[in-house]
């Protein structure tokens, strides 16, 4: 999986006067699934239909397979792609929506009909091959949507929100439909959502977007354990990164009335970044929670408590700002003093003026 097949070379979209997508360099290797993440209005669809021709690139230089496509159209880019609505035409049955784009592509009729009963079967719609798209559920039509994007057996996958009209349980095994495709067919997938648990799932590598600029591109183990800055440390993860500001002096980090020795392993990142104004983020998950005060704990009180099922969310305050700490324990009072220490080799400390990390210690 290392051969590029699609490329974004200092890409950039304008809408008018409006840059929306700014500089983006983006390569996908043959094969792979990459997920095009963040929140919304942030330039995942445009990318994504960018890439696909229906939209123009303003200026750069959109490759696929080493081939310049900026001017090629659509339909000659051997391209799939299943979006959030499905687009099943409404007139013709499920079979008929299946083989319609491989009969205008004079697909022979044989092969139409092998390709057909092959999705229908990988995607457990046979027996619904008669029937009309409003006679299926919504996760039968998105079933049919992504079979008919399959039996056009392209090399290139693209796909915008395809799950986000199903429930939480048939997005899972909607999800897994997806892998089992891709182990079938080794489609490149670039795949849009802001839904980070389908990217963590579902990405071999993450592209993390914010106002039409790459944030981090990275695997998802990276992309949670290695945030490039804030707001990657505040986007990845449920409930989000805590972000407190602290001021170092000596080997001293200061809050406003609270201090902590630095950890040794941290000075000589801290030395390298020159400021001695951070930001530190620290994971709901990484916390640990005390009724009783303890040598480098720091304290709080308790404003919420959220309960997630198996843990608790404990909402407090930490000076003037706010925390959530993740705890297996559910006997947390609103109003109680609590003391909370935390492993600073799993902290992030970002600069505070480019919210850009420091680096990491584990
Ligand atoms: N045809 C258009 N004309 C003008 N602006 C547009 C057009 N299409 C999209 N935009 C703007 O471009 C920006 C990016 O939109 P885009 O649909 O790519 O975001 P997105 O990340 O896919 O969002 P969502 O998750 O909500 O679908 C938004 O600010 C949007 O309003």
């Amino acid at each position: 999986m290392s051969e590029t097949c699609i490329q974004l070379k200092s890409v950039s979209k304008m809408y008018g006067n409006t840059k929306v997508i700014s500089d983006l360099n983006l390569s996908v290797k043959k094969g792979e699934r990459l997920i095009l993440l963040g929140p919304s209005g942030c330039g995942k669809s445009t990318t994504l239909r960018m890439i696909a021709g229906l939209e123009t690139v303003s200026s750069g230089d959109l490759m696929i397979d080493g081939h310049r496509m900026n001017d090629v159209p659509a339909g000659k880019r051997h391209i799939s792609m299943v979006f959030q609505d499905y687009a099943l035409y409404p007139h013709m049955t499920i079979e008929k929506n299946i083989a319609y784009g491989l009969m205008v592509n004079k697909v022979n009729k044989e092969e139409v009909a092998r390709r057909v009963d092959q999705v229908l079967s990988i995607l457990n719609l046979k027996g619904l091959e008669r029937r009309y798209p409003r006679d299926l559920s919504g996760g039968q039509r998105q079933r049919v949507a992504l079979a008919r994007s399959i039996a056009k057996q392209s090399t290139i996958f693209l796909l915008d929100e395809p799950l986000s009209n199903l429930d939480a349980q048939m997005r899972v095994s909607a999800r897994n439909e997806l892998l089992k495709i891709h182990e079938t067919y080794h489609q490149t997938f670039v795949y849009v959502t802001h839904d980070q648990m389908e990217a963590m799932t579902l990405g071999h590598r993450i592209a993390l977007m914010r106002d039409g600029q790459l944030q981090m591109l990275a695997t998802p183990y990276q992309i949670y354990h290695r945030p490039a800055n804030v707001f990657v440390a505040k986007f990845i993860g449920t409930p989000a990164t805590n972000i407190v500001h602290i001021h170092l002096d000596g080997d001293h980090f200061h809050f406003q009335n609270h201090s902590l020795t630095a950890g040794k392993e941290w000075l000589p990142l801290i030395a390298a970044n020159g400021s001695n104004e951070f930001l530190l983020g620290i994971r709901p998950e990484h916390m640990q929670l005390s009724k009783i005060n303890k040598p480098g704990a720091l304290s709080g009180t308790v404003k919420r408590v959220e309960e997630y099922g198996s843990r608790t969310g404990v909402i407090f305050n930490f000076e003037e700002s706010e925390m959530i700490a993740i705890s297996d324990s559910r006997n947390w009072r609103n109003g109680e003093r609590i003391y909370f220490t935390f492993n600073q080799k799993a902290m992030y400390l970002f600069d505070k003026d480019t919210e850009k990390t420091i680096g990491f210690v584990d």
